[in-house]
């Protein structure tokens, strides 16, 4: 009984034959192998055919001795040839397996670092992990081992179920009568199974979601005594996915019975129906063994099948959580006909929000409603507003990590959205509250700032210069106290540094590169007042035709500023000096003094709360409100 070759469904071939993208290079070894495969598989089959004759030559009709010394002489060579056949497939498709892992791999990680933030906002990083190292696994397995054999041993099925026929056809019939069922147990097996195992696939992810989540928060957990709470959570995941790889294995061994039992099954019958049959010599003695002999042969890839098919059903579902990432089209993207900036103006460059707009998707609130806004060259403008107000958002959107919903940013007349990625990254450097230092020295961290092709043009002497500028701007010379001075490599995230050490090697970074323009989001907020100050006036000094915008919470940041404007309910409502809108504007006023102690909403601070003559213009002099001028100073 030849089971029905397992044929993976139309979707599964499609889904497949998609990895041909990178897996063409290794198609001729792929062929190579497979041939060497199906070569030996049909060798092994040949085997039975000679013991046939040897049976019905010299057993039966009392051929010479020679004739059995020959054939034994065959029978030697085919299995020589074939276990040569088996080392040629392993040789042939060692490397190609591991080189289509790799380009896949790659073309994954490219892929990462070309989508948006708002993708990586949605994916968990365990999710991504275990599609780039499991699920690309098991598709390597599937394209170096599992497709060969799938197609060697269906090959070897038919060829064998064909050659039963010839050799009987009412035996070979009562045979192939065992392909019914295993048929219609086989296309359920193929059901179930493809479920349960991106199940498992995505249970996989979940779990080093959070084993890495843990691991990044350790410190939380720790400090709160939550790694109890943690480790119940990671059982439960363990335990589920647990459940599912039983699952996968119950289905897979009902299927493995079901195709060792029953051609075990029809094999009995088909014996004594041969027995029946060569006693009224309707079948020869020499048919009769070479009938069974093939029935052994075929037994190993019959069972095969199903594990075959299993492991087709689990690259399958690698493949498909491969593409869902692939298939995600980078919504920044560069535009097909990219404007070039104009040379950067002598004064700075001028920034424009004009009518932006931003929800984060279709039919989310708008998080910005309208802003206007205009950066003059050289100006440092600081925006201020309640916590949530959307000022990380509306910074967000210069450098293109999100593009704006409505409206338009522009950067010297030009629209951002019309400029390679390349060019307005290398115009424009950024510096977070939170920032993320990488595994690297100093030196290397800093001048990550410093676009690539500019960096390439630069001798170590002069990368140096500008390492050491930027350092002495951001006031982040302790790098030098390091042992290792700015060679010191940081640990991952810069972890191995203080918050405000952390924050100073980042602006460094974003002003190593000598940007047209710094957007910084509350960047020195870890630091003390007098190393704020410090910071601010090196700063000002330093990015004289430099445009800056930078999200202020605290009047100390706010004294970085030649202007600042007032970002609320999604809108600028106030633009002007310190002083002015300290005077004139309450929720400025009620966001710079009284965020932290009081109820939710502004709103709820009535206008004349604090009255306009409360704060006359000359009790925040301009430059005690800029300079060194801490969260209860200049109030
Ligand atoms: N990735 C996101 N997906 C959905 N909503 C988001 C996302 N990021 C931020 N938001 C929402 O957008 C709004 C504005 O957030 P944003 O971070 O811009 O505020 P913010 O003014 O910078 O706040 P803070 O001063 O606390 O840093 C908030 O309501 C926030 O919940």
């Amino acid at each position: 009984m030849p089971p029905a070759p397992a044929s993976p469904d139309a979707s599964t071939t499609r889904a497949m034959l998609r990895l041909l993208r990178w897996a063409r290079p290794a198609v001729p070894r792929v062929v190579a192998g497979g041939v060497a495969t199906l070569v030996a598989s049909l060798l092994a089959l040949a085997v039975p055919q000679v013991l046939g004759q040897v049976v019905n030559g010299h057993l039966v009709a009392g051929g010479t001795r020679t004739a059995v010394v020959q054939a034994a002489g065959l029978v030697l060579l085919l299995g020589v040839l074939e276990a040569f056949l088996v080392w040629c497939r392993r040789a042939l498709i060692a490397t190609p397996g591991t080189g289509v892992e790799r380009a896949m791999r790659t073309d994954l990680f490219r892929h990462l670092l070309d989508l948006p933030v708002a993708f990586h906002d949605r994916w968990s990083g365990g999710q991504l992990l275990q599609r780039s190292m499991g699920d690309l696994h098991l598709v390597r397995r599937w394209m170096v081992f599992g497709l060969i054999q799938l197609v060697v041993a269906a090959t070897t099925v038919v060829v064998g179920a064909g050659l039963m026929i010839a050799t009987s056809p009412p035996l070979g019939l009562v045979y192939l009568a065992g392909a019914v069922p295993v048929v219609a147990l086989g296309f359920r097996f193929r059901l179930d199974y493809k479920v349960v195992v991106r199940r498992a696939r995505d249970q996989a992810g979940d779990l080093a979601t959070s084993v890495e989540e843990s691991v990044h928060g350790i410190r939380v957990l720790k400090a709160f005594g939550r790694g109890d709470d943690a480790l119940e959570d990671f059982v439960r995941q363990a335990d589920e996915l647990r459940g599912t790889e039983l699952d996968k294995a119950r289905s897979q061994s009902r299927m493995t019975f079901v195709l060792a039992w029953i051609p075990e099954t029809t094999l009995a019958v088909a014996l004594a129906v041969g027995v029946w049959l060569a006693s009224g010599d309707r079948v020869s003695v020499g048919a009769l063994v070479a009938f069974f002999a093939t029935a052994v042969v075929m037994s190993r890839p019959v069972e095969a099948l199903g594990q075959l098919l299993a492991m087709t059903l689990d690259a399958r579902a690698g493949t498909d959580r491969y593409l869902e990432v692939m298939d995600t089209a980078p919504a920044v993207a560069d535009p097909e006909q990219p404007v070039a900036l104009p040379p950067a103006p002598a004064g700075g460059s001028r920034v424009e929000l004009r009518d932006v707009r931003f929800a984060h998707g279709p039919g989310r609130r708008e998080v910005l409603g309208g802003v206007d806004l205009v950066l003059e060259p050289g100006e440092t403008l600081a925006l201020v507003g309640l916590t949530g107000s959307g000022k990380t958002t509306l910074l967000q959107l210069v450098p293109r990590l999100y593009d704006v919903t409505g409206g338009a940013v522009l950067v010297d007349g030009v629209d951002v959205r019309d400029l390679t990625r390349a060019d307005l990254r290398a115009a424009v450097a950024v510096a977070f509250e939170d920032p993320i230092l990488f595994s690297a020295s100093v030196r290397e961290n800093v001048l990550m700032g410093v676009p690539a092709e500019h960096l390439a043009g630069l001798d170590p002497a002069a990368a140096d210069a500008l390492v050491d500028r930027a350092v002495d701007v951001a006031r982040a010379g302790f790098a030098r106290t390091l042992p290792r001075g700015l060679d010191t490599v940081i640990g991952e995230e810069g972890l191995s540094l203080s918050g405000g050490q952390r924050q100073r090697v980042a602006l460094a970074r974003a002003i190593a590169g000598s940007p047209r323009v710094l957007v910084l989001d509350d960047p020195l907020s870890a630091l003390d007042v007098a190393t704020e100050a410090e910071v601010t006036a090196g700063l000002r000094r330093t990015l004289a035709t430099t445009t800056t915008l930078v999200v202020a919470h605290r009047t100390s940041t706010v004294a970085l500023a030649d202007r600042v404007a007032v970002l609320e309910d999604g809108r600028i409502t106030g633009v002007g000096p310190h002083a002015e809108l300290l005077a004139t504007h309450p929720h400025y006023r009620y966001v710079l003094t009284a965020e932290h102690d009081a109820p939710d909403r502004p709103d709820a601070v009535p206008d004349d709360a604090v009255p306009d003559d409360a704060v006359p213009d000359d009790a925040v002099p301009d430059d005690a409100a800029r300079i060194g001028a801490g969260p209860g100073e200049g109030r």
